[in-house]
């Protein structure tokens, strides 16, 4: 039986005067690959920091591998790639390699030696975004799609249970979406990482993903990928209270 890896239980949040989410409960299972859902202001940012305890909820509980916020210590289980990681200009001086290298400060500490082995890993986790050709490459040089992956592989080199990308397709070309989806179902079913992410924009949940989350304020519907496809353009435009595009 797989695992619960993320347990919100009755979550509720506000910053000051606005309530931004409302008795929120969503369960993760290991190996789920779950696209959060919502539009522009919906407080998709805030679950995240949530489950990263960054924030605190108001009221309610947040539960990472069987332990509460508090408790929980295995902070490298849990990779996050942030929502404006690919917006380096191209005067950044830091290589793709450097950039990758730097994930593991995480995991040892800012004043610790490299583990002997911190090469071998650099190219691993670039090669499982298929990015290893980029190694000597300033990170300013590449394009916004190509920035994400080596963020990507930056979370991944202290090798996380679980991913969680904060919109991770703004920057990619609509040509490129799906071969960027592609790549992180790969490591969903090969490398077993359970991913999180979320996205404002319903036209990018692909078909590799394995459930979907709406959120406006609350869970408006949780379940597999396939169920959400049978919800109406009626239904999801009352929830996000304005007309979205629904593509299958
Ligand atoms: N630090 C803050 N202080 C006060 N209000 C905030 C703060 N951060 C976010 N908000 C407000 O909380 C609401 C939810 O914001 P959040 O960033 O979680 O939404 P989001 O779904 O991630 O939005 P987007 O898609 O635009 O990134 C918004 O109304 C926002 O203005």
């Amino acid at each position: 039986m797989s695992q619960t890896l993320i347990d919100m239980k009755n979550v509720s949040f506000q910053y000051e005067y606005t309530q931004v989410l409302k008795n929120i409960s969503l369960k993760v299972e290991e190996g789920d690959f779950l696209a959060i859902l919502g539009p522009n202001g919906s407080g998709k940012s805030t679950l995240l920091k949530l489950l990263l305890g960054l924030l605190k909820p108001m009221t309610g509980e947040v539960q990472l591998f069987g332990q509460t916020n508090e408790t929980f210590h295995n902070r490298e289980w849990i990779g996050y790639v942030s929502q404006k990681s690919n917006a380096f200009n191209s005067g950044f001086p830091a290589t793709v390699e450097e950039v990758v290298k730097s994930g593991l400060t995480k995991k040892i500490g800012l004043f610790k030696r490299m583990p002997k082995d911190v090469n071998s890993k650099v190219i691993a986790a670039l090669s499982s975004v298929g990015m290893e050709q980029f190694l000597t490459r300033n990170i300013g040089q590449l394009s916004g799609g190509q920035q994400q992956r080596v963020f990507i592989a930056r979370a991944l080199i202290s090798d996380p249970k679980v991913l969680i990308l904060d919109e991770p397709t703004v920057g990619i070309d609509h040509e490129n979406v799906q071969s960027f989806y592609d790549m992180l179902a790969k490591l969903n079913e090969e490398q077993n990482k359970t991913i999180i992410l979320v996205t404002h924009d319903v036209d990018t949940v692909s078909n590799r993903i394995s459930h979907v989350a709406c959120l406006n304020q609350t869970i408006h519907f949780h379940g597999f990928k396939k169920e959400f496809d049978t919800i109406s353009q009626t239904q999801l435009d009352n929830w996000y209270g304005h007309s979205v595009r629904k593509i299958h």
